[in-house]
């Protein structure tokens, strides 16, 4: 068995790697987690270990991170090998891209056909190995997910997705590279299932972007506002849009459908003459719909955060401004909410949010006795919070070693950068 350190230089393309390769990790070669005596595991292992540390946010540091990603992506086969030239008839060789070493890993002599090495850089949010980036949304083409995509990801294929659900797996089975999904509306408030599938599926939030919705009330050519008895759109867009409806004199019915876009193609292919689409003014251009009424939202300062997921958290850092997501439900005791809120403003760290959704198998505890005056039901939560800290600071992973004393469940769902982009609510964006 041979050794291998692990390096930045031999930080490489993730993909094509035998993960079940056997590799030993010397003490103290690179960062003081590293073990106190050799230790022998696989790569896959070790990446287990490491992407679990760092999503409860154990991870002290992020060279603990690049150590795993670097030995992961260095590509290292080790084998049985007869071959090696120190007597040993069973040892191990290690192969880097089929060249056997039998010394520690080193750099990667540069040929023309062989892969860069991957930098900081590429393993920001939106890492581009020469290809384009797959980043799957919901709804049909000209619906705001779209939208942010494209700014979350420019120059991306966008993958149009019929439910919330279907994105999430789109990534989880590497049809996608990357989702981008809505989570809160500054009129509408949270979406909900987002939240619900956050806590179901094992995806991390990389990066978060935040789109102003300009909305438009959308017809067939030659509708008039008289000849409409129907308004159709996104939930969402008609709770964003109910007052002004109201004043446009369109005492309508109201319809939900899965996607704004979706809402003004269906109008398009079914030739509704009395139904009108509250969508973008690219769905209006996308499906040959006039626009009847332009910023129809009943605020100006309408914007709709979106998260992009990814399958791996991106490494937090402390050079700009990061948030950092959580999701907990409390243990027994008292004032449970209040002590972890605490912990955070003892640090001096800002919540961005605080989110509460009920505890699927565990949504009431019963306190109390029957026979001394009756049983109270509470409802079981939960909690969802975002704050203004990047994991790789000092303070958020003390915060939260004191979180994880009152909670009997914490997960990390992502540490990203926020988006500062400066936004004009009064600019059209779509
Ligand atoms: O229907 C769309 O166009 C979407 O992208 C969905 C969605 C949402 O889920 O909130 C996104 C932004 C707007 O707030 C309205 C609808």
């Amino acid at each position: 068995m041979n050794s291998i350190t692990p390096t930045k230089h031999i930080l490489k393309s993730l993909s094509s790697l035998d993960t079940t390769q056997k590799v030993s990790l010397i003490p103290g070669k690179i960062h003081h987690h590293q073990p106190k005596r050799t230790r022998i595991c696989t790569i896959k292992s070790i990446y287990k270990q490491e992407t679990r540390n760092f999503s409860a946010g154990l991870v002290s540091n992020r060279a603990d991170w690049q150590t795993s990603c670097a030995i992961l992506a260095s590509n290292v086969v080790s084998q049985q090998s007869n071959e090696r030239t120190d007597g040993g008839g069973n040892a191990e060789i290690i192969s880097i891209n089929g060249v056997h070493q039998t010394l520690d890993l080193v750099p990667v002599q540069q040929e023309t056909n062989l892969p860069k090495p991957l930098s900081i850089t590429d393993l920001s949010p939106a890492p581009m190995h020469g290809s384009q980036l797959r980043v799957a949304y919901q709804g049909v083409p000209g619906a705001y997910s779209e939208a942010a995509a494209g700014k979350a990801y420019p120059n991306c294929v966008a993958i149009p997705c019929d439910q919330f659900e279907v994105a999430f797996q789109a990534v989880g089975h590497w049809i996608a590279d990357r989702a981008v999904l809505p989570v809160e509306n500054s009129l509408g408030g949270s979406i909900h299932r987002n939240y619900d599938l956050l806590l179901r599926h094992n995806l991390h939030i990389v990066g978060e972007v935040q789109l102003p919705v300009h909305h438009c009330l959308l017809a067939l050519p030659g509708v008039r506002k008289e000849d409409l008895n129907r308004v159709i759109s996104h939930p969402q867009a008609l709770s964003q849009c109910e007052s002004t409806l109201t004043k446009l004199g369109l005492n309508v019915a109201r319809e939900a459908v899965d996607d704004t876009a979706g809402a003004a193609e269906f109008i398009a292919t079914h030739n509704l003459r009395d139904t009108a689409a509250i969508a973008s003014s690219r769905a209006a251009e996308l499906y040959g719909l006039q626009i009847l009424a332009d910023g129809i939202q009943d605020d100006s300062s309408n914007v709709t955060r979106f998260v992009m997921l990814a399958r791996e958290p991106i490494i937090p850092r402390t050079d700009r401004p990061f948030k950092t997501s959580i999701v907990f439900a409390h243990d027994e005791g008292m004032s449970v909410l209040f002590k972890v809120l605490s912990a955070f403003e003892f640090r001096n760290i800002s919540l961005t949010k605080i989110e509460s959704r009920p505890f699927k198998n565990r949504p009431i505890r019963v306190v109390g006795d029957a026979s001394t005056g009756g049983t109270a039901k509470h409802f079981e939560y939960m909690f969802y919070i975002d704050f203004e800290a990047s994991m790789a600071d000092p303070r958020a992973q003390n915060a939260l070693a004191e979180v994880q004393e009152f909670t009997s469940f914490l997960r990390v769902l992502g540490s990203y950068p926020m988006d500062m982009t400066a936004w004009s609510p009064s600019i059209r964006d779509l």
